[in-house]
């Protein structure tokens, strides 16, 4: 199986250390002084006292590599639709293309039944290009549990987890998602085979959508968030507009919500992605992960007062920064009424 990891970034990087050591026939694309850090010296992954140096093809541009079986993409959901044009040379007939990022994916109407089958969502795909260009058909899903960051150019370090829950849309267990399954866990991952993989994005989606914003607006921790009366409350209201918005759209979330939180406060002095890409100068991950809810929020008629303070707050941080241009515009003057 040809494939191809764009965006080998923290994540991808450490999916491409890990499949290639397994001996799978994976390639990598990346930018910067990272893919030159690649190029030059191989890819390290550091885990632990362990530390393994692996040799992929890495490029840049995506004709190099042609027609692949599948693509992981990893890189930040916001960067996907920039990079579509580039994509198409790996595109075939028969390529699926795996989205490992947070957040809801492009796909997520695909094969959902119901009166939204079929639709797009404005916030993390501006007028449908991805599931045009990409192709909703092509796409499985996949839930990001570990963590894990670039060190330095070329070295990935490993913080926890080793889990990729992976499933079709439609939520058969088809051939294509069992043996890519099956090369996951061939590599030493996780990567159980979901039938309802839309309620185990959810189910991480709930921590995001809070404690991400939280913590670029206050700098705590994960352990703080949760702990602290105040921010628990906080996190704890966003996740039930969330979960309201969810079970509309027939989503089952097989935890409570005090037992998320614990969850969250269990992973310790932990910063979030969000948190980090801001004290870093990264673009934020805020439509995919915040904005999108909004936007699901307003489709099912659900206020998310609570939502649409923090999302406005972070928002306005963000572009304070300089990193965030996207789509959040609040609309609805009963929401912003209520916040
Ligand atoms: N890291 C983590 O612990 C976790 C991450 N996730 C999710 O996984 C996804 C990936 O995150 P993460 O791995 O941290 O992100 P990274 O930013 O580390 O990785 C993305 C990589 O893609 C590169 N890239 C961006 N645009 C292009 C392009 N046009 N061509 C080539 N390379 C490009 C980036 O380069 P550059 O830096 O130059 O932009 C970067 O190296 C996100 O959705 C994140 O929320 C989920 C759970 C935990
Ligand atoms: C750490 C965690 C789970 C916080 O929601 C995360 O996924 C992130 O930082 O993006």
């Amino acid at each position: 199986m040809k494939i191809c990891i764009y965006g080998a970034g923290a994540i991808g990087g450490y999916l491409g250390v890990q499949l290639a050591r397994a001996g799978a026939d994976v390639s990598l694309i990346a930018r910067g002084a990272h893919l030159a850090a690649m190029r030059e010296r191989g890819l390290t992954l550091l885990a632990g006292e362990e530390r393994h140096t692996v040799h992929p093809r890495c490029t840049d541009d995506p004709n190099e590599l042609g027609v692949q079986d599948t693509i992981i993409i990893t890189l930040k959901a916001h960067s996907i639709t920039g990079v579509i044009e580039k994509m198409q040379p790996l595109l075939g007939p028969h390529t699926r293309i795996v989205t490992a990022v947070n957040g809801i994916p492009y796909w997520y109407f695909y094969k959902h039944g119901g009166q939204y089958e079929n639709s797009t969502l404005e916030s993390i795909d501006p007028g449908g290009r991805q599931w045009r260009e990409l192709g909703a058909e092509r796409a499985i899903g996949c839930i990001v549990y570990p963590a894990t960051e670039i060190e330095a150019p070329g070295v990935i370090r490993h913080v926890y987890g080793n889990n990729f829950p992976l499933g079709e849309p439609s939520g058969e267990i088809t051939p294509d998602v069992q043996r890519l399954a099956d090369l996951f866990v061939a590599a030493g991952l996780k990567a159980p085979v979901l039938d309802r993989i839309r309620d185990e994005i959810w189910l991480k989606l709930w921590g995001n959508v809070c404690f991400n914003p939280i913590s670029a607006l206050t700098h705590a921790t994960l352990d703080v968030i949760c702990t602290d009366p105040s921010t628990r409350a906080l996190s704890r209201a966003i996740m039930m507009e969330t979960q309201a918005i969810a079970e509309t759209f027939g989503v089952k979330f097989r935890v409570d919500v005090e037992r998320r939180i614990e969850g969250a406060r269990k992973v310790g002095a932990h910063k979030t992605s969000m948190l980090q890409d801001l004290e870093r100068g990264r673009p934020m991950e805020i439509d995919p992960l915040v904005t999108v809810v909004q936007e699901m929020g307003r489709l099912t008629g659900i206020a998310t007062p609570a939502l649409d303070s923090v999302l406005a707050m972070v928002t306005q941080r963000a572009r304070i920064a300089g990193l965030y241009d996207g789509v959040s515009t609040p609309s609805d003057p009963r929401a912003l009424a209520v916040a």
